[in-house]
């Protein structure tokens, strides 16, 4: 099968920064594609260069089978762009502005109703067609976006942020109608997000970092590379503490980050009790859980997300 996203040696360089740095990567029919990096990283270089929104300075990319340098318009018609910003208008009710949308992207006339009805059934929003907008609350405008994203049935759909700003319960929520649009419909999501736990949902995950895709695999595959577990503690004196580690335990990567010393072993059941009988610092809080995905973040790009990486 071929790749919806075919991306190779693709490099953008502004005067003088590298911002992307001659990356490849595919992504394949029906994935949730997590695209993820510090600030500063590239990503939004990227994603608007696969968007046809900015020339790149050098390589190619295939989007359903057409070039973005040469097929500009076959790709927009093929594609659906969610922004974090909300782009909606208010003082239109959530049909008007679907209906904008559906002329704007030419859906052929007799369809646009039906459309509108479908779109608005995948994110429960049959009942407030006739509402305005500006009296949605912040989850029911970004499912209206989603929406509005759908209607000219895109191969790809682009997802910048797409729970940012909304509570927790919403977030769950919105989460639930992507993966049901995955499902349903069987359309290739491309994510980004700096919230790690909601990265999960992918099938598989690119991080970026300093115009470079520095890791790219499954959530599961990226956590086994780590291996092991994660034991956290903090100690009476964390300083003294990771002395003593340095000079008398062997088999941990240790690193001191937020009050908290961090140790990843291959088997916390074979190292702990040796290790709680060695250290002679009062140990005040103690953790042990398997890698998740800030843990590989960290580990590949020596930052948590939402750190910068500006140059
Ligand atoms: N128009 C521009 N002119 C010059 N430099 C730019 C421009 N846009 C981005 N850059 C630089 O390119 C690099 C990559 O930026 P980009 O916005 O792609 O990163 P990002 O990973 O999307 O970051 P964030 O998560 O903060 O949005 C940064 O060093 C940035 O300062």
């Amino acid at each position: 099968m071929e790749p919806v996203i075919s991306v190779s040696d693709l490099r953008k360089t502004y005067k003088k920064v590298d911002a992307v740095k001659g990356i490849n990567f595919e992504v394949d029919e029906g994935e949730i594609f997590g695209f993820l990096g510090p600030n500063g990283a590239g990503k939004s270089t990227t994603i608007n260069m696969i968007c046809t929104m900015l020339a790149p300075s050098k390589g190619s990319i295939i989007i359903n089978g057409f070039d973005v340098k040469r097929q500009k318009n076959r790709v927009r018609e093929s594609i659906g762009i969610i922004f974090q910003e909300n782009t909606l208008d208010g003082k239109l009710t959530a049909n008007e502005n679907l209906m904008l949308h559906c002329r704007f992207y030419q859906v052929p006339k007799a369809k646009r109703q039906q459309r509108i009805q479908e779109v608005l059934e995948i994110v429960d929003l049959v009942d407030k067609r006739k509402k305005r907008v500006e009296t949605f609350s912040g989850g029911m405008k970004r499912r209206l976006e989603i929406a509005r994203g759908l209607l000219h049935y895109p191969k790809v759909l682009f997802l910048d942020e797409p729970t940012v700003g909304l509570d927790p319960q919403t977030r769950a929520h919105l989460w639930e109608y992507i993966l049901k649009l995955k499902e349903k419909e069987g359309i290739t999501m491309f994510l980004t997000t700096h919230y790690l736990d909601e990265a999960e949902i992918s099938d598989r995950v690119a991080i970026m970092d300093q115009g470079e895709i520095i890791a790219i695999d499954t959530p599961a595959a990226l956590k086994d590379q780590l291996g092991g577990d994660i034991i956290e503690l903090s100690t009476e004196d964390n300083q003294k503490a990771l002395e003593e580690i340095h000079d008398k335990i062997d088999g941990a990567e240790v690193s001191l980050k937020d009050d908290t010393i961090h140790l990843k072993v291959s088997s916390s059941d074979a190292f702990i009790s040796s290790f709680i009988k060695t250290l002679n610092i009062p140990i005040t809080k103690l953790n042990i859980r398997k890698p998740t995905l800030n843990d590989v973040f960290l580990a590949f790009t020596g930052r948590k997300i939402g750190e910068s990486n500006e140059r």
